[in-house]
This record gives structure tokens, C-alpha cells and sequence, in this order.
């Protein structure tokens, strides 16, 4: 099951001419594409952009109607082959993955389409993972397309910007015959809005085969020439566009002396700041001439002089580092001779998210003034005070694994394989199970990428005494591990232990379906078992052990860490995806219920009287269900661990209270709705024996 049904968004996707859509910038996206007369779109889900791809692939019938092709890629480097499409034909598409990471998987295919560059309209739809947000490590996209002349837009946050700028992408992608990234950041990815619609354009299709044309092969001698053109033939074309139809914003201010160039992502954060400062009102005038770059690759040296020349002053605001942009300035101010004094990350900092707080700082330090600064003095005497009335500094929320998360019970079962046979080496991975590497399991030497966890433990194998244990999910299996993983394992006879977390969908990215999910609907007609893929690779050692089963599992984890042998020992741990599932069980108890069919739910509970007040149960868990209560034993002060109504039923609690062998104080109960003449005839005989019973303690 998706994370969430999309078809209110899909009948967004059909409004036509002059019609209102109101909704999500990311969104907004997916309209722009099919307003753009695309013929093929793909891509690979990851935040910010998961949504894009989770709603063109609901849309598929609409996207048939209209002959677009969707493609579900199995990793940034497939998806962003797809722009092969534009590089022979003259068709428009768009592929989407998120941020530097995806960039990193798919830079190989996208330099050998740089190269050539496209004939058709080529657009990269990146979500810029950057910030307090961010769940990836802290790097700019913005090098990518440096290195290999790819031009990069970077909209302000406004929903007609951002459809204008996906619209002009396709054509400033042709005009210069390369292809475009579309950067959309976090803030710019869900900031809702609306824009008039246009009627959706079919895509065009391929007729034949193109003519063989070695010079569109990334190949010598054709590299060489296609070097050239990169700069002596796109990159004038590009900029020509660019000033010709007004891509980038000059917004005038009432202030001749100084000036603001902004990334057109940071716009609206740069505008809240002013206005903090007094210096713009809440409907976008400002008193100081803002330069609003929405597109931040390549820079237009003609743009830059105009805006700079008399201005004794500019700030560029660029977020993250290095300040690619301050240089970049700074050399066409000199080589145009304007005296205009820079600044930008004196003024800002290095690094982290450019936040309206830390930009109304940077603009009173760059202005010089004091009333400015007095501002921001002013809300950090609040700051402060707030801290001090506190007492303390907040507690940190980090993530962590849902209520009954089928990830949750292997790492329980790890910590108390450990317990017994010591510590091991553990490679953590991207995806749900990296909540593993938080309290309460604390695990994971290192997180080396998406699917990464197997090939980040083979030069830590050789060379200790104890088999190392590599956490992966499926979602990485399919995404990387497979190859850098398993293949290179198997190939270099390496020796380890391999956990696959098995819960069928990619959960960390939205539960999107991949290769092995099972559950019906797309794309999964023949899903590909992983256990079956691993045998034919040659793994000897496999097996398959349910999630919750927590004693089976340590036990398994002793046997593969010790084992006598040599060579990769893979545990499969299956167990749904507790959100999905829960998902999914609400929806079709919810029917039996209206049918008047029974329905059986399951609820763990403590029995306060016998919980010992250790807590044990709670270290070896961090289920968000499994709390403490104050003791209702007058004569007992430890608090008692008590389970809240948000449990699901999935049974760790008892699980790891038996193989840990804590007290035994915790209770399973089943209610159930609309019982059969069974179920009241036997909660009658129950009742009376227990009653009984209970009548039998006071006699
Ligand atoms: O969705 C996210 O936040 C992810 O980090 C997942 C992800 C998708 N594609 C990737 C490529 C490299 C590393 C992580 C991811």
C-alpha cells in the first residue's frame, strides 16, 4: 500500500485552460510536466520528491491517454539513463531523484548525456535534501552541474514561478541543447499555492529508430568536440535564453547604494528576514533591490554587471558551502571592472540552513546598521530568556522506528545475541533500520550510502576475529546492494553476516513498491523473491526468520556471527511494514465491521503487580507504546511499565520479555467486534471459571 492514496492529486493533474490548481509545490511539478507535452517521465523516490513519482505512477491511465511513458526506475543511474530518450530524439522528458545522493548514483549516466547533450527537452527534477529538514549528509547539488555543464534552475518558492521555470526549463534545454536540473529544495518541495492552469500537451512520439551518429557517442574522438560545444556553442546559447525571457527576477528597492543576489530558493526565506528587519513589507517590497536568481547555473555576466554597477555593495546569499556563487561573482566583477564591494559568507554562515533568524543576522552585519541590529539583538535576548526559564536545554526527538515496525524486534534480537557472544562490528544502512544506530540499540559503525552496508564491511571482515554484521533493508538489496553488496561478497569469497530487513516496500521514502513487494497493485505482477535472487547468486548460507520471533532470531544471529566455515551467511528477516499494514487492516476491518463480520484485534498490556520496575523490557524495545506509569503499589515507588492504547498488537513486548527472560508480567488480549455465538459462549464459560476462581481467593 502507498503511503497515500493520490487521486485528489490526480484529478488536479487533468484541469485544464484557465482552471485553478491549488496544492503542494512538488505538486505543481507534475502538472508543469504534462502542461509541457512530455513523453516519458521517471525516476526514484526520496524526499523531497517522493510525491512526484508516487502520483505520476497512480496517474497512469491519465499518462496513458496522453502518451506519456512512466517508468518506476530502480535507482537514480536507470532513471536518469531514461534522458537517453532525448539525446537520440527529439522528444521532451523528465526524471526526478533527491539531492546530491541520487546525483551521486546517477552522475555516470548523466555525464555521458552531458557529453552529447539532447536534442529533445531534458529536465532533472531534484529535491535539495539541505538543511534543518535534511535527512542526508550536507552537500550542494549546484557542483553537479558545474562539472559537467548541465544548467541548474532554482525557483523561487511560488508556485507560478516554479511551473514557469519547469515550462521554460524544456525550452532553454533545447535552445541550448542541454539538459536542465530543476532544483527544488524542502521548503520549495511543500509550499502550497496556486497557479492557473493550462490544458495538459500529449507527448510526441518516436517515429524510428535515429540514424546511426557517432558524434552523439560519449566516445573519443566525439568527446572532444562535444567539449567545445559545451562552451563555446550551449553555454552562450544558455545565456542567451536565459536573458531573453527574463529567467532570472530583478525586484527594485527604494536603495541605490546596495543590493541583495539571492538563489531563487532562499527567496522567500530572504524576503521574511527584511520584513523582520523593517526593510520590505509582508507582500514583497523592499527597500534594498533584490537580484533573484532562478537559475544559479550558468551566471550571465551582463545580468550581474547591470545590477552591480554604482551599487557600493552587494551580499550574495548562497546557502552551504563552498561559496561557488561568491566566487564566481566575484570573477566577472573584476573582469568587468566594477568596483562593487562583495560579500557573502562574511557576512553568513559556512554552513547550515539559511533560516529567516540566521538571514536577518547576516543582512544587520552587511548593512551596518544598528537599528537592524538592534532587531536581532532583540530576539536573542528572547531567545535566551526563553533557555533560562527552561531551566534546561529541550530534550532532543529524534526519529525512530513506528509502533510495531517489524525493524524494531532485530535489532532487540541482536543486542541480546551480543549480550551472550560480545560485540561485533555492525555497518548500518540507509532506511528505516538506520533508527537502529538511536537508542535504545545504539548500533552502526558507519552509514557509507544507500545499499552500501555489505561492501562497507568486507575490508572489516578480513581483518578482525569476529564476523561483522551488515543491516540492510530491501529497498537498498534492490537499489545497490545486490551488486556492491552481494555480488562483490560472493565474488571475493568474503565472510560476514548479511541481514536483510524484509518488510516490501522502500518504507523510509514512502512505501513505494519495488522488485519483491508482494502486495497487490503495480508493478508487481512477478515480484522477484529475494531469497530465491540470492541462491542463484551462490549465497550457501540463508535463512528466513520472522521479525517479531525474537529468540529464533538471536539464536540465528549466534550461529551466523560464530559458525564454523567460511563465506556469507544471510538472514532474511520478514515482517510487513507496520504502517502499511496498519494501512491496509484498518480499511478492510473497517468493512468487515460495516458487513457485521468479526473482527479480532490484539492488545498487549503489563500486569502492574508483577512488573519488577526494572525496565529491561523498555531498553530492549523503545516501542513508543511501551511507557512507565507511577506505581499503584503504595508500597512500591519504581515507576511500572505500562502499555498505551497506541500499541498495535505486534507482540515485541512479550516477545523479548520471554527470550530475555524478564518478568513475566506482560498480558495479551484479543477484542473482539461482532463476535460469533462461539466467541460469547465461550467469554461466558471464561468469565464464570475465572469467577469462580476469584470467589475461591477470599474463602
Ligand atoms: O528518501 C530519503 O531521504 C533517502 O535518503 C533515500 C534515498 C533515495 N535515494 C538515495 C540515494 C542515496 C542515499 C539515499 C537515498
Amino acid at each position: 500500500m502507498a503511503e497515500r492514496s493520490f487521486q485528489h492529486e490526480i484529478g488536479l493533474l487533468r484541469l485544464g485552460e484557465g482552471e485553478t490548481f491549488r496544492g503542494e509545490g512538488i505538486l505543481a511539478v507534475t502538472k508543469a510536466l504534462l502542461q509541457s507535452g512530455v513523453t516519458y517521465v521517471g525516476g526514484y523516490q526520496g524526499a523531497p520528491v517522493s510525491h512526484l513519482m508516487d502520483v505520476l505512477i497512480e496517474a497512469e491511465d491519465l499518462l496513458g491517454e496522453l502518451g506519456v511513458h512512466v517508468e518506476a526506475a530502480t535507482n537514480e543511474a536507470g532513471a536518469a539513463a531514461l534522458l537517453a530518450a532525448s539525446l537520440a530524439y527529439p522528444v521532451r522528458g523528465a526524471v526526478t531523484w533527491k539531492s546530491v545522493v541520487g546525483t551521486n548514483v546517477a552522475s555516470d549516466a548523466l555525464s555521458n548525456l552531458a557529453s552529447p547533450g539532447v536534442i529533445g527537452g531534458a529536465l532533472i527534477i531534484i529535491g535539495e535534501d539541505y538543511g534543518d529538514g535534511a535527512s542526508v549528509i550536507q552537500e550542494r547539488s549546484h557542483a553537479f552541474a558545474m562539472k559537467s555543464s548541465l544548467w541548474l534552475l532554482d525557483p523561487r518558492p511560488h508556485l507560478p514561478s516554479i511551473v514557469h521555470m519547469v515550462e521554460k526549463g524544456f525550452e532553454l534545454s533545447e535552445a541550448s541543447n542541454t539538459p536542465v536540473m530543476v532544483e527544488l529544495r524542502i521548503k520549495a518541495c511543500h509550499v502550497t499555492g496556486s497557479f492557473q492552469a493550462k490544458d495538459n500537451k500529449p507527448g510526441a512520439p518516436i517515429q524510428a529508430p535515429a540514424a546511426f551518429d557517432y558524434g552523439r557517442l560519449s566516445h573519443p574522438p566525439s568527446t572532444f568536440a562535444h567539449e567545445a560545444a559545451k562552451v563555446e556553442k550551449r553555454l552562450p546559447a544558455a545565456r542567451a535564453f536565459i536573458r531573453e525571457h527574463k529567467l532570472n527576477e530583478v525586484f527594485p528597492g527604494t536603495r541605490d547604494d546596495v543590493g541583495i543576489i539571492v538563489q531563487g530558493g532562499l527567496y522567500n526565506s530572504l524576503m521574511r528576514a527584511l520584513a523582520k528587519l523593517g526593510l520590505a513589507d509582508a507582500l514583497g517590497n523592499s527597500a534594498i533591490p533584490i537580484y533573484c536568481l532562478n537559475v544559479t547555473w550558468p551566471l550571465v555576466p551582463e545580468e550581474i554587471s547591470a545590477f552591480c554597477a554604482g551599487k557600493q555593495s552587494v551580499l550574495m546569499v548562497e546557502e552551504g558551502t563552498p561559496e561557488y556563487l561568491e566566487q564566481t561573482l566575484s570573477l566577472m566583477m573584476r573582469q568587468a571592472d566594477i568596483q562593487t564591494k562583495l560579500h557573502g559568507k562574511d557576512c553568513l554562515p559556512q554552513a547550515g540552513e539559511y533560516t529567516a533568524d540566521v538571514l536577518a543576522a547576516g543582512l544587520a552585519k552587511f548593512l551596518g546598521s544598528e537599528p537592524a541590529q538592534a532587531i536581532v539583538n532583540a530576539v536573542d535576548v528572547h531567545r535566551k530568556t526563553a533557555a533560562a526559564l527552561l531551566d534546561k536545554e529541550l530534550p532532543g526527538r529524534p526519529p525512530g522506528f513506528c509502533t510495531g515496525c517489524p525493524e524494531r524486534p532485530v535489532f532487540a534480537a541482536l543486542k541480546l545475541a551480543q549480550k551472550d557472544i560480545g560485540r561485533t562490528h555492525v555497518s548500518a544502512d540507509i532506511g528505516c533500520h538506520s533508527f537502529g544506530t538511536l537508542p535504545p540499540f545504539s548500533m552502526g559503525n558507519s552509514i557509507l550510502g544507500f545499499g552500501m552496508s555489505l561492501a562497507s564491511a568486507a575490508a572489516v571482515g578480513p581483518v578482525t576475529g569476529k564476523r561483522p554484521v551488515a543491516v540492510m533493508g530491501d529497498g537498498g538489496f534492490w537499489h545497490n546492494g545486490i551488486i556492491s553488496g552481494v555480488a562483490g561478497s560472493l565474488f571475493n569469497k568474503g565472510d560476514g553476516v548479511l541481514v536483510i530487513l524484509q518488510n516490501g516496500y522502500t518504507s523510509a521514502t514512502g512505501q513505494q513498491y519495488m522488485p519483491s513487494t508482494l502486495a497487490e497493485g503495480h508493478r508487481n505482477e512477478t515480484p522477484m523473491d529475494i531469497g530465491a535472487t540470492l541462491k542463484v547468486m551462490g549465497v550457501k548460507w540463508l535463512r528466513k526468520v520472522r521479525s517479531y520471533s525474537v529468540s529464533t532470531m538471536r539464536d540465528t544471529f549466534k550461529e551466523a556471527i560464530r559458525g564454523a566455515g567460511q563465506g556469507l551467511r544471510v538472514i532474511i528477516a520478514d515482517g510487513e511494514c507496520q504502517l502499511a499494514r496498519q494501512r491496509r487492516v484498518k480499511a478492510e476491518d473497517a468493512a468487515k465491521l460495516k458487513a457485521g463480520e468479526k473482527v479480532v484485534r490484539v492488545r498487549y498490556g503489563v500486569d502492574d503487580d508483577i512488573c519488577s520496575g526494572d525496565h529491561a523490557c523498555i531498553r530492549l524495545s523503545g516501542c513508543p507504546s511501551l511507557t512507565i506509569k507511577p506505581n499503584p503499589d503504595p508500597l512500591r515507588d519504581d515507576p511500572v511499565a505500562s502499555v498505551i492504547p497506541s500499541c498495535v498488537g505486534c507482540g515485541l513486548c512479550g516477545e523479548v520479555a520471554h527470550a530475555a527472560a524478564l518478568c513475566p508480567s506482560f498480558w495479551r488480549a484479543e477484542v473482539i467486534q461482532n463476535p460469533t455465538g462461539l466467541d460469547l459462549w465461550l467469554d461466558g464459560m471464561r468469565r464464570r471459571v475465572i469467577g469462580w476462581m476469584q470467589g475461591r481467593i477470599g474463602a
